[in-house]
């Protein structure tokens, strides 16, 4: 047995042909496909029928999958009814999780596992993400969910569903590309988690969920809500040092810095920079960007540490007027993409993840009689 890493860092438990990710030089690529070139020329759409296909769609394929995505929209009224039932205190992220479990109930082929199927599951799946996120962001505030169109971009209609308005075409690319930005991202946490349920041959819907549990935490998707509220609570670009320094010698975690696998600038970082800046000044509101590159600079010089995708996705959302607990939910409803075709890849060549533990316990403990213990 090869003796554990903590965190298993950098341990490789998988092939995958989806995802390259080079930490010491800073490189993410789709099947090949550099990041940035996915941000600047791609859509969301484009990008998931990528990672489910290995290569990109031609124009009638494209075309297909956007149509199916547009399709199935619409959520089964029984999960609606289902998400009134939460107490409106719910946090999003566990309304999401509820929702896509119960989803299961009402796919009538479950027992069909043929690549196929899993592939309409997979498009399914994703194409309700934000439909049920917008629909319990109305349901918590006592409102009706609004219907989904049944045309326009992914990203568009997620803007449509939360605001009741059709989106500028500039807010609809910006999430666009934050959609892209956040659709995979090789082993992470939940990606993982993903794989190993998929690997027991548990169905689409139990492996997604298990994956939505992990990316909730604030060491891994949860943190970009918790650098909103970070942001929040210093409120000038002149408080961000001091705060910051408070904090470090508190010994607390800077939410959005740092990273298991990138030694460098996360790539994806260099973009969400970019569109907080453009984003801030297009609205006449820079305040969340000018602290959060006091913070980067901060980091950078005193903890050598380099912001993640998580850091400045949180003000770019928060600029466009989005519900700060609502960040983590939006990188699900790209994520989503990104498992889905972990998932797939997965079940295609399929050995059970059984890993072993280091055992440091006691090696033998008399077993006392419970009336004889002290
Ligand atoms: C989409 C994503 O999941 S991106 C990551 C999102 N998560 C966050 O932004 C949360 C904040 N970041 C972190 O907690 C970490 O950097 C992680 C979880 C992302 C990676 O953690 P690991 O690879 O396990 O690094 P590890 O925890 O060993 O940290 C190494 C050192 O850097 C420090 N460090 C790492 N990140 C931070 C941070 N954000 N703030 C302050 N110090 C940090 C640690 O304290 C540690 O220092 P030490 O060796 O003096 O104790
Ligand atoms: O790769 C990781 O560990 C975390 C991350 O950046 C992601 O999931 O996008």
């Amino acid at each position: 047995m090869t003796t554990a890493t903590a965190g298993l860092e950098d341990v490789v438990a998988t092939t995958s042909s989806i995802c390259d990710l080079d930490g010491k030089l800073g490189k993410l690529t789709y099947f090949g496909v550099d990041i940035h070139d996915l941000a600047r020329y791609s859509t969301f759409e484009e990008t998931a029928y990528l990672l489910w296909h290995g290569t990109l769609p031609t124009e009638a394929q494209l075309e297909e999958v956007k149509a199916q995505l547009c399709a199935h929209r619409v959520i089964p009224e029984q999960i609606i009814a289902l998400m009134k039932l939460l107490p409106a205190e719910t946090a999003p992220m566990n309304a999401l999780r509820t929702a896509i479990s119960a989803l299961a109930a009402f796919d009538t082929s479950l027992n069909d596992t043929s690549t196929h199927t899993n592939e309409q599951r997979a498009i399914r799946l994703t194409a309700a993400f934000p439909t049920i996120i917008a629909a319990w962001h109305h349901i918590r505030n006592g409102r009706e969910p609004i219907a989904p169109l049944s045309d326009g971009s992914h990203a568009a209609n997620f803007l449509y569903m939360l605001n009741g308005e059709k989106p500028d075409e500039y807010s609809a690319r910006v999430l666009d590309v934050a959609l892209i930005l956040h659709a995979d991202h090789e082993l992470n946490a939940s990606t993982f988690a993903a794989r190993v349920t998929a690997g027991t041959k548990a169905d689409m819907y139990a492996s997604i969920t298990a994956a939505i549990s992990a990316l909730s935490g604030p060491l891994h998707g949860g943190a970009n809500e918790q650098v909103m509220r970070t942001l929040l609570k210093i409120g000038e670009p002149e408080k961000a040092e001091a705060y910051i320094q408070e904090a470090l010698a508190r010994k607390e975690r800077i939410m959005g810095f740092g990273h298991r696998v990138y030694r460098t600038e996360d790539p994806r970082a260099t973009h969400l920079r970019e569109m907080s800046k453009e984003l801030g000044e297009r609205k006449g509101e820079t305040r969340w960007f000018e602290i959060s590159r006091k913070i980067e600079a901060y980091m950078k010089e005193h903890k050598g540490l380099n912001a993640n995708v998580d850091f400045y996705s949180a003000s770019v959302y928060y600029t466009m007027g989005i519900p700060v607990d609502l960040d983590t939910p939006i990188f699900a409803s790209s994520r989503v993409a990104g498992w889905t075709a972990h998932i797939l890849e997965q079940y295609a060549n399929n050995r059970l993840i059984r890993p072993r533990a280091d055992y440091v316990g006691p090696k033998v403990t008399e077993y006392v009689p419970l009336e004889q213990r002290g």
